[in-house]
């Protein structure tokens, strides 16, 4: 007779915001449902951009700010993996720790939600002046670009918070991703699914991205399990196009991607902040080459014209 060792419990590490509550519960439901014998434990931790919820995100850049306490927990081994929504995760990790799974994608969209009095009115029909609130330069940017009618303001905290802003009358809609308000049970308030003709989605959005450490075997085995292989390949895409252009998620950075077949086609855009010069492209190649095809794009898009609209706005952020 051979007696198996119990196995060890598995120590998922979250954020404390509701959203990434939903997503860490749910990861942990489909791994205790694919290893009813495993357990699963979920351990949360604020991070510092919990914390500063005063200062607008540009300014205060992205350095891990939603990630590196969970980080830190990993390396220490307090957690064995986190789970983040993939766009707050940067493109570069800390040494010893690795993606180790991406989950399943819902629609990457950006959506506007609009206050009561605008119920009848679409991005393009809101009056001019409106006030639209979005913390997100890359929002900001493809909005004033196309719609330069509307007023844009600062708005920070998490999605409650951001909605009893609008409901109380301080801006006429906001922008939030899809993927967050239908989490949270709230795809009610998504007045316009924003088409992303108007707006590119920022680098992995709508999608999970869970961490751990690059040494954990038994780990990255479990997580195998969760892996969806069209979304990581459409967001290793989207992340080396990131890392090459050396921007975090507060840049004007956007993308889209889809596959067919075999096929990856990667859009990538690079805005100024007034949204006056936008430079955009596209590129296809085998899913394979997912990240090299993130690569060769950065650089096609950086020689026409998105490196000095990156140099112009790092410059401007320094001077604060
Ligand atoms: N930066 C906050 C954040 N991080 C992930 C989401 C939404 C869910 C997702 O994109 O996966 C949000 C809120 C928002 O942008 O509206």
């Amino acid at each position: 007779m051979t007696v198996s060792s119990p196995s060890r419990t598995i120590r998922i590490g979250s954020r404390k915001s509701q959203l990434a509550l939903v997503q860490t519960y749910w990861v942990q439901e489909q791994l205790q449902k694919h290893y009813p014998d495993r357990q699963f434990e979920v351990e949360t931790m604020s991070t510092q951009g919990d914390k500063i919820l005063d200062v607008a995100l540009a300014k205060i850049g992205d350095k891990g700010l939603f990630t590196k306490e969970l980080e830190v927990g990993m390396i220490d081994k307090q957690i064995d993996l986190a789970v983040h929504s993939l766009k707050d995760l940067p493109t570069k990790l800390p040494e010893g720790l690795i993606l180790g799974c991406v989950t399943e994608r819902v629609n990457p969209a950006d959506a506007l939600v609009v206050n009561e009095k605008h119920k009848d009115k679409q991005l393009e029909t809101l009056p001019e002046g409106a006030v639209v609130g979005t913390s997100s330069l890359r929002r900001l940017a493809q909005l004033r670009h196309h719609f330069p009618h509307l007023t844009f303001k600062d708005v920070r905290g998490n999605v409650n918070t951001r909605l009893s802003k609008l409901d109380a009358g301080e801006y006429d809609a906001i922008i939030l991703a899809v993927a967050g308000l239908q989490r949270l049970g709230m795809g009610d308030r998504i007045h316009q699914v924003i088409p992303s003709d108007i707006s590119l989605h920022a680098v992995g959005q709508g999608a999970l991205g869970i961490e751990c450490r690059a040494d954990d075997g038994e780990v990255l085995e479990v997580l195998k399990v969760l892996e969806h292989t069209q979304t990581r390949d459409r967001c290793y895409a989207e992340r080396a196009f990131l890392r090459e252009l050396e921007g975090g998620c507060q840049v004007p950075i956007g993308v889209n991607t889809k596959i067919e077949g075999d096929t990856l086609t990667l859009t990538g855009m690079v805005a100024s902040l007034d949204g006056k010069k936008l430079v955009k492209d596209t590129i296809s190649g085998k899913s394979s080459d997912a990240e090299q095809l993130g690569r060769e794009l950065a650089i096609r898009v950086r020689n026409a014209g998105a490196g000095e609209i990156l140099a112009e706005i790092f410059a401007q952020i320094e001077r604060g």
